[in-house]
């Protein structure tokens, strides 16, 4: 089970045609996309710049903790899948290798027509995509570099849009293409108008929704399709104005409830590749922790101070650290010492539990396999509502309890260790939506609130993660910039 998210990017709402395909065919997957609207259109720009702005899409969304990568822009693909492909760990995938090979078994007369921007026309991609399958078929390439527009600036169902498309589409009509490749991810958004110009004996390609196919089909070989029960969440991010990406959005994939898209800076995000093993340690901390709920809180409380944060996913061969203490703190040592000997990098780790007292303590250093290994949140509330099934309100006061060890490479005997506690009551009825674990169930008496119902921030100040940073705050940054 991995419930970590697919990545999306694009120049703008175009890759959306891909994630409508993927909520159809893969409704368990969370997702996170990212279109760079602020510097659209892609295709008329030189390769390298294209290759610059990908990087920097790609950084952003790998601090999304990202577990494939779907480069849903052809212009993008066609001037760097090969070069990120080369330097992930995780899966990459393009959109045309499969849009060709969609489009070769669906023509008859041998003749394929290619629309895309000038970028991905430039490149050659489609042809040597096509030509390698199939040496001897006939193409006939054509650059649309208004339709990006027409789409971007939501006319794709004016009249101006038919004009253009029936313009642009004039020199392949009286040929015997058979088959058109819609060679950017935009162009699915005018599809009827140019099935119409182009004839129903056209079959138009749309190389967005074939892509899909292989993301499936990569899940399951690499072994990382999420089968969890729990609601997927689809996150979606602008470098322009999210009003006008939600307008559109909301639109394509019919969306019944509103998108709200984030706004993103990513111009300061590197142009190039980077190896998060090569980052300057004095400002950099991973939190060793498989949990993205742990690693949200810790952002929240490091990124302001001007600490990178890293967590154990930006290192997915670092081998897992069991837990085998008694103790929070033999654990927190345990996970500290280890990861931080292993990756050469300064780190924090959290242990953290449930102390119920009407359980003698229980699930405590148990809490996250109280249900059996594995993590499973679900399954882990049910078995603490069932084991706490008779016993009445006033009897349900439990603890959070967190310890937290800051370690350096290969000095345990220099580890910083705090801890922090939150008292409250265990709830029968789970309530809010924020938050991770046993959130839901954890009534906070002074605030009349679970946990899930507070955002990050009021949770922070007050909860024992939050209270076991404060003790760390006067002498973290000292142990941080302190040599050994
Ligand atoms: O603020 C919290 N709100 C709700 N639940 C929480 C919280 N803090 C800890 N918890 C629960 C989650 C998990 O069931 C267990 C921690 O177990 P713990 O081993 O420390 O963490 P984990 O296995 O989830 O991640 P990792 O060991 O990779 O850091 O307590
Ligand atoms: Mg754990």
């Amino acid at each position: 089970m991995n419930k970590q998210p697919i990545g999306f990017i694009d120049s703008g709402v175009g890759g959306l045609t891909v994630v409508k395909e993927a909520l159809h065919q893969l409704p368990a997957e969370n997702t996170v996309y990212l279109g760079d609207q602020a510097r659209l259109p892609y295709g008329p720009r030189p390769a390298e710049q294209v290759q610059a702005f990908t990087w920097q899409m790609v950084n952003f969304l790998l601090t999304k903790h990202i577990k494939m990568l779907v480069i849903a822009c052809n212009t993008a693909t066609a001037a760097a899948l090969p070069l990120i492909k080369a330097k992930l760990s995780i899966p990459v995938i393009g959109v045309i290798k499969p849009g060709s090979r969609a489009a070769l078994k669906a023509t008859r007369t041998g003749h394929i027509g290619i629309i895309a921007t000038e970028g991905t026309v430039k490149s050659g991609a489609y042809t040597q995509a096509l030509r390698t399958k199939a040496p001897d078929i006939r193409l006939t390439s054509l650059a649309a570099p208004k339709f990006v527009s027409l789409v971007e600036s939501n006319e794709a169902h004016s009249p101006i849009a038919k004009r253009v498309v029936a313009d642009t589409l004039q020199p392949l009509l009286h040929t015997d293409i058979d088959t058109l490749v819609l060679g950017c991810t935009h162009y699915p958004i005018l599809r009827p108008i140019i099935q119409n110009v182009m004839g129903s004996g056209v079959t138009l390609i749309d190389s967005g929704a074939e892509t899909v196919n292989d993301v499936s089909m990569l899940l399951d070989y690499f072994d990382l399709a999420n089968d969890s029960h729990e609601t997927p969440t689809h996150d979606y991010y602008t470098t322009g104005a999210p009003s006008m990406f939600d307008q559109l959005g909301e639109a394509w994939l019919e969306l019944k409830a509103p998108m709200h898209a984030q706004h993103v800076n990513i111009e300061s995000e590197p142009t190039h590749f980077v190896d998060a093993a090569d980052m300057p340690t004095g400002k950099t901390i991973v939190v060793a922790s498989k949990n993205p709920g742990k690693v949200k809180e810790f952002k929240a409380m490091f990124e302001p101070a001007g600490v990178t944060v890293k967590s154990l996913a930006d290192f997915p061969s670092v081998p897992t650290v069991d837990e085998t203490g008694t103790t929070f703190e033999e654990n927190a040592r345990q996970k500290a010492d280890q990861y931080a000997k292993d990756l050469q990098l300064p780190v924090i780790a959290d242990d953290s539990g449930l102390m119920v007292d009407a359980l003698d303590g229980q699930p405590g250093i148990r809490s996250a396999r109280y249900a059996g290994d594995g993590h499973n949140d679900a399954a882990n509330n049910a078995k603490l509502l069932a084991n706490l099934a008779d016993v009445p309100d006033d009897a349900r006061t439990a603890t959070f309890h967190t310890t937290l060890v800051l370690a350096k490479p290969d000095h345990p005997e220099a580890d910083l260790v705090v801890h922090g506690d939150l008292s409250g009551q265990i709830t029968a009825i789970p309530r809010g939506t924020d938050g991770f674990g046993y959130d839901p169930f954890f009534l906070v008496p002074s605030l009349g609130k679970t946990l899930a119902e507070l955002t990050a921030e009021e949770k922070n100040q007050i909860s024992h993660r939050g209270n076991a940073m404060r003790s760390l705050e006067k002498v973290w940054q000292a142990w941080l910039e302190e040599e050994i």
